[in-house]
């Protein structure tokens, strides 16, 4: 079963129209370069107010570790998303404390194995800019995506289907397809990701 998760979430109506278009995960985005960028406080208020179900992902780049647990713990984030180059250190660091979702770029493939059999480390590929809206070349990744890796960049209700038919990660993440405006949610873009991906889980994966 794929997992789904909508990103850049600022609001409580926002975290609202996400869990209840089924996302399995809300991120919340703590990146100082980012135009999505929430407070602890807002972050816990609107991860808050959606069921225990939906994971709440903190999302974080270039950031100390102190700033990373402390902003995950105020805001009651259940989980965490790395973004940048990185220490093996701080990230076992981290995944001590939360599940981690260590997102890489095509380019950073190489240490994928140094996660392959981690309990608390997920992989995700993502573009080189994150939160730009740019797909990457899932062709030319196929014969490198890692297994049981999660797919973000560029993706959105027209083109996740795709997506999954060629790479089949265990979960799709995205954000800039599903927005008015940065921060703001799209509910027509927000449902029919949610609805595209679990339809075509259906039509790509074994059951
Ligand atoms: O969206 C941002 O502003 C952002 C900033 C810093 C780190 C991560 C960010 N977002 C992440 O980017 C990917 C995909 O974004 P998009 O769908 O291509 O716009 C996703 O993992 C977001 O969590």
């Amino acid at each position: 079963m794929i997992r789904v998760k909508v990103c850049g979430t600022t609001s409580v109506p926002d975290a609202v129209l996400s869990a209840e278009a089924g996302a399995d995960a809300l991120g919340f985005i703590f990146a100082p370069v980012s135009r999505r960028r929430v407070t602890a406080a807002v972050a816990r208020d609107a991860g808050l107010s959606v069921g225990p179900s939906v994971a709440r992902v903190g999302v974080f780049m270039d950031q100390g570790l102190d700033e990373v647990l402390r902003l995950s713990e105020s805001a009651r984030m259940s989980s965490v998303q790395l973004h940048g180059p990185l220490s093996s250190l701080y990230v076992e660091q981290v995944a001590a404390y939360y599940p981690v979702l260590r997102v890489l770029r095509p380019a950073d493939l190489a240490e994928a194995a140094v996660w392959k059999d981690h309990p608390a480390v997920t992989l995700m590929l993502d573009a080189p800019a994150p939160g730009s809206g740019h797909a990457l070349d899932w062709a030319a990744l196929r014969p490198a995506f890692p297994p049981g890796a999660w797919l973000a960049g560029g993706l959105g209700p027209d083109n996740v289907a795709q997506a999954m038919q060629v790479l089949a990660p265990a979960g799709v993440d995205a954000v800039s397809h599903l927005e008015l405006r940065p921060g703001v949610k799209n509910r027509d873009a927000v449902l029919r990701f949610v609805q595209t991906a679990r339809a075509a889980t259906a039509a790509s994966y074994p059951q």
